[in-house]
C-alpha cells in the first residue's frame, strides 16, 4: 500500500521579480501544499503603519506600534489571502506608497520579531495539520527573504531564486503595464534600492542560506522554474 509523503516544508528565497511568488503558487498548487507569501505580510504591516500614521521612518516609533496591528494569511495557493484587523488588505498592500516604504518597515527589528513568529507558527500548523492549514498537513512552500536562512533554518528544502535586473524589472513593469510606477528604467531603479536595502539591514537580510539551491531565473520560463522546484521536491521526499 502507497503511503502519503511526510510533510514537507519548502523555502524561496530571492530579491524582487525573480518569480517567488508565481513559482511558490504553482509548486504549492500542484504538490497539494498550502503557500505563504510573507513579503504580503511585511506589506501588511506597513499598509497598517501609514494608515495609522505612524511615521515610518522613525524605527522607535515603527517599534512601539509593531505589535498592534492583527495580520491573517489564508494560505490556499489558489486564493492566497491576507487582511488586517479584520480588513482585506490584498489591494492597499500593492501600492506605490507601501512598496516605497516596506523596506524602512521591515528592517526593524520588533516587526521581524513578530512577523517571523507569525510565519513559524503558520509553518508549523500547515505540517502538522492544524485548523488553519489548507494543505492538510501535506506542508507549505514558504517565500520571501529570509525564509532558508533565518525562520525556518529547518526547512527540507530551500531555493534561492536569482535573475538579471533587467530580466527582473522587465517582468515587474509588464506586471505594472499602464498603472503607476510602469516606466522600464524607474522600475529598475526601485528594485535595485529595495535589493540594497534588503540586502543590507543588520536584522535578518535578504540572504542565501548556505544549504539553498540556487536557480538563475533570466532565460527560463516559469513553466520551467515550476518544474526544477517540483522535480526537488519529490527527490527530497523519495529520500525520507
Ligand atoms: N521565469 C519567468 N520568466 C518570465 N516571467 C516570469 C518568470 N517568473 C515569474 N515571471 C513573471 O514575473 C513577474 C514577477 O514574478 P513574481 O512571482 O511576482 O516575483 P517575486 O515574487 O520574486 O517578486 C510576474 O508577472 C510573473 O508572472
Ligand atoms: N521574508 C521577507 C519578505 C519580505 N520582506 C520585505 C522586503 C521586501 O522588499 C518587502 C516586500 O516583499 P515582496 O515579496 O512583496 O516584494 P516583491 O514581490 O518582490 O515586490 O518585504 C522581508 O523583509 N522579509
Amino acid at each position: 500500500m502507497q503511503t502519503a509523503p511526510a510533510p514537507v516544508i519548502v523555502a524561496i528565497d530571492g530579491p524582487s521579480g525573480t518569480g517567488k511568488s508565481s513559482t511558490s503558487k504553482a509548486v504549492a498548487a500542484e504538490l497539494g501544499l498550502s503557500y505563504l507569501d510573507t513579503g504580503a505580510q511585511y506589506r501588511a504591516i506597513t499598509w497598517w503603519m501609514l494608515s495609522n500614521g505612524i511615521d515610518v521612518e522613525d524605527p522607535a516609533a515603527v517599534a512601539a506600534a509593531a505589535g498592534k496591528p492583527m495580520i491573517v494569511s489564508g494560505t490556499d495557493p489558489a486564493l492566497p489571502t491576507i487582511s488586517v484587523d479584520g480588513e482585506d488588505a490584498s489591494g492597499p498592500i500593492r501600492t506605490q506608497e507601501v512598496t516605497a516604504a516596506v523596506s524602512a518597515v521591515s528592517a526593524v527589528a520588533e516587526v521581524r520579531a513578530r512577523i517571523t513568529g507569525l510565519q513559524r507558527s503558520i509553518a508549523a500548523e500547515a505540517a502538522e495539520g492544524g485548523p488553519s492549514a489548507e494543505g492538510k498537513g501535506r506542508g507549505i512552500v514558504v517565500e520571501g527573504r529570509d525564509i532558508g536562512s533565518t525562520v525556518l533554518p529547518d526547512a527540507d528544502l530551500k531555493i534561492f531564486l536569482t535573475a538579471s535586473p533587467e530580466a527582473r524589472a522587465a517582468r515587474r513593469s509588464g506586471e505594472l503595464r499602464g498603472k503607476e510606477g510602469a516606466d522600464l528604467a524607474a522600475t529598475q531603479a526601485a528594485l535595485l534600492k529595495r535589493d540594497t536595502a534588503d540586502s543590507s539591514r543588520k536584522t535578518s537580510p535578504l540572504k542565501k542560506a548556505d544549504d539553498a539551491v540556487e536557480v538563475d531565473t533570466t532565460e527560463l520560463t516559469l513553466e520551467q522554474v515550476v518544474e526544477c522546484v517540483v522535480t526537488l521536491v519529490k527527490e527530497k521526499q523519495l529520500a525520507e
